[in-house]
């Protein structure tokens, strides 16, 4: 197994490698060996260098070709560095080509995104996930950690004895893979359980996705002054956090804080991923909020966008909101991301800009989910009335022997249950006084 914590004392200074083919782009394939260079600072660990390498083909040893492998070799002995890191996806086999090669420790993006999940993850349902996806990860790979065995002696005997260690290995992590998948299954549940009574109350909901980094907990926090978890680090944020916010017409509203997106997920942890972000694909509408002074910006939305797509969530009604303001000084930044968003909301969570607006625009969007209706409630119905009371905005009320009248905005959801007490859906230019 992969001990994070071990490793952050083993290794301090890293040496990362992005490989592209003529059939990427250069300046892409740069920004991601920049952003692994951010994903290893959120392990904790000093990157010395950082080195682009253009290939024509994937090769089998070492993914480039050989003469560049060894200036990397070389590269790492004059920098003393202790850990190459790919931002590329190795094979087991590449993997060990290299550490023989280098005689340091070689890892991928992919391991690198797994340790910080680890490190994170809060709930048993995320500590679950991660723990399969890293399995799931070492299982190809446990050959490595036994191949010592294998030669030692030379013999026959211990070569067998070797592998059967290593049988016995793989059976042990597919037990443990099987008794985690169960574990899941029911954990799972009992969250299921969970929403379907937080649907029970018609509140409108919303999830707040984005790429990792945006601003999503800053932003729930500011508007809810929930204590949510914000660093400055990638994946701040690995379990769903829900909060009740009031906006201003009095419509309560729950927001839901996500996990953030990231590019080149390891395929292990997409499926962890995406049942975190279910909640989103459960919600009434999105809140997308993007970095502006992040000039990668437009891509950060699209890997987002693609992401709800495969969750069948990115045709739910979004409200773009474009962040840290405070930090965009050219002034043609915002007037291009407003010409491809009209509608997006421009705020600075931490200055407070735009936070008034924004607000408002939620409860815009919460109000289109609402409408004014006139009802009958019987007045043995107490519990209904008490409802109405909580959820509704009630704009007038008059009391007759049988029934309570009651004209007021409805949230949709509450208003599926009181189908049969609907008189007449109330004008909306009735005089009065709301
Ligand atoms: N300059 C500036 N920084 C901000 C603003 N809002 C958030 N930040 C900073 O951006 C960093 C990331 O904020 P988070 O709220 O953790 O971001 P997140 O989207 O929740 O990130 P993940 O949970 O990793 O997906 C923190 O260092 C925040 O202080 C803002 O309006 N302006
Ligand atoms: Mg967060």
């Amino acid at each position: 197994m992969f001990e994070i914590k071990a490793r952050e004392k083993m290794v301090e200074r890293a040496l990362l490698v992005g490989a592209f083919t003529g059939n990427d782009l250069e300046d892409e394939a740069q920004d991601l060996l920049s952003e692994l260079e951010e994903l290893v600072r959120t392990l904790g660990v000093p990157v010395r260098e950082k080195m682009l390498v253009y290939h024509r083909e994937p090769q089998s040893r070492y993914l480039i070709g050989s003469g560049k492998a060894e200036e990397i070799a070389d590269r790492i002995k004059e920098l003393d560095c202790d850990v190459l890191i790919f931002d590329n996806e190795l094979t087991p086999a590449q993997q060990r080509n290299w550490e023989d090669l280098t005689k340091v420790l070689v890892i991928d993006r992919q391991e690198i995104i797994l340790d910080i999940f680890g490190a994170r993850a809060q709930t048993r349902e995320a500590k679950i996930q991660v723990d399969l996806a890293r399995m799931a990860y070492s299982l190809p790979r446990l050959t490595k950690a036994w191949s010592h065995l294998g030669q030692q002696g030379g013999g026959i005997g211990a070569k067998g004895e070797g592998e059967s260690q290593l049988e016995q290995d793989r059976r042990k992590i597919r037990g443990q893979i099987d008794r985690l998948r169960r574990e899941l299954q029911s954990v799972r549940k009992a969250r299921a359980t969970q929403r379907k009574d937080r649907k029970r109350t018609p509140v409108p909901n919303a999830a707040i996705v984005g790429y990792t980094n945006a601003g999503k907990s800053s932003l729930l926090r500011r508007l809810t002054g929930a204590e949510v978890l914000v660093e400055d680090k990638l994946f701040a944020t690995l379990d769903t956090t829900t909060r009740k916010i009031a906006l201003p017409n009095k419509q309560p509203l729950l927001l839901t804080d996500t996990v953030g997106f990231v590019r080149k997920l390891p395929h292990q942890l997409v499926e962890a991923f995406h049942a975190t972000l279910e909640e989103a694909t459960m919600s009434d509408f999105l809140i997308h909020v993007l970095d502006a002074s992040n000039p990668r910006v437009m891509e950060y939305y699209n890997t987002t966008m693609k992401v709800l797509e495969e969750l069948g969530a990115d045709t739910k009604k979004t409200l773009v909101v474009f962040n840290k303001m405070d930090k965009v000084s050219d002034p043609s930044t915002r007037a291009v991301l407003r010409r491809h968003f009209p509608e997006a909301v421009f705020v600075s969570v931490h200055s407070g800009d735009g936070i008034d607006a924004l607000v408002n625009r939620i409860g815009d969007f919460v109000s289109d989910q609402v409408q004014e209706t006139m009802l009958h409630i019987p007045t043995h119905r107490g519990d209904l009335l008490a409802r109405l009371h909580r959820e509704a905005q009630i704009h007038e009320m008059a009391y007759e022997p049988e029934y309570a009248m009651v004209r007021a905005s409805v949230p949709a959801r509450l208003l599926e249950i009181l189908t049969e007490f609907i008189v007449t859906p109330a004008k909306e230019s009735t005089s009065l006084p709301r």
